[in-house]
């Protein structure tokens, strides 16, 4: 059984169809990549699995549960996490509390616990606070815990973004355009930093990127979008020189 699981899935805006009849099937531990030229409908696909848009027709299922009509939230609370295109950090909050927000939508002390400032209250902020910490020395910013996001350099809040998301403690990690306005090195550090982040939180990862040399670098499949539907998916050696994803591609760089 996929862990995810996208059947017959369509989003119209108006007349436009900006995703069509999309079927994707991904398994747990996969590293899968979701490319297309600009205006494909990447981000709506993310937006529809996220539970921000109702889909037109078709449904998600994860975990072998029916996603339909939940909110933000609860997509969150059963295991999915993203990241967005522009970043999206609580950019006056310090760096550790950005991560320790996430923690908190899955803290097992209750709003009772919190208000009455209960034994159990203390113990949950120690352990988030700890584990926080953690979290933020695998992403090299435990020592810029306490500055404020937006004072981060670009390539650093987009790490920190990365790992408020894995605060949630999810099974299948959402990253849209992760390397976006990285440089050459940066994206060659995330890239690593990816693969080991599947490996050490048994993650699924679906990856939307226009850097060529990340996708074909760590996607173990990869699926084309063009105008809303697939229109090609494979490896990334079947991609590189498939001549429907060669066309949809005419005058960008494929590899
Ligand atoms: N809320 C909306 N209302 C109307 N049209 C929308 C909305 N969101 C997306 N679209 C349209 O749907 C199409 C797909 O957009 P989407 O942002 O999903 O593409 P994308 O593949 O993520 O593009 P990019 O690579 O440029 O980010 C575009 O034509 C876009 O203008």
């Amino acid at each position: 059984m996929p862990l995810l699981k996208i059947d017959k899935l369509s989003k119209s805006f108006g007349g436009l169809k900006a995703v069509s009849n999309l079927n994707i099937e991904i398994n747990d531990g996969e590293l899968i990549g979701l490319i297309g030229p600009n205006g494909a409908g990447k981000t709506t696909v993310f937006n529809l699995l996220t539970g921000v848009y109702d889909p037109t027709e078709g449904t998600v299922r994860f975990s072998d549960k029916d996603m339909r009509g939940l909110k933000p939230y609860q997509v969150t609370q059963r295991g999915m996490a993203r990241t967005f295109q522009n970043i999206r950090l609580f950019s006056d909050l310090s760096v550790i509390d950005n991560v320790k927000i996430a923690y908190h939508q899955r803290s097992s002390y209750g709003i009772f616990s919190a208000f009455f400032r209960l034994p159990s209250y203390y113990s949950g902020e120690e352990e988030m606070h700890r584990k926080a910490m953690d979290l933020l020395k695998i992403f090299n910013l435990d020592h810029k815990a306490e500055e404020i996001a937006k004072n981060l350099p670009y390539g650093e809040q987009r790490r920190l973004e990365i790992a408020r998301a894995l605060g949630t403690e999810p099974k299948l990690l959402l990253l849209d355009e992760p390397a976006a306005g990285m440089n050459p090195q940066e994206t060659h550090d995330l890239m690593n930093l990816i693969r080991w982040i599947r490996e050490k939180f048994k993650l699924t990862i679906l990856l939307i990127e226009h850097d060529m040399s990340l996708v074909m670098g760590v996607c173990e499949r990869i699926y084309v979008l063009d105008y809303g539907t697939i229109i090609a998916q494979g490896a990334p050696d079947e991609i590189k020189s498939n001549p429907k994803v060669i066309e949809a591609y005419l005058g960008e760089e494929v590899v």
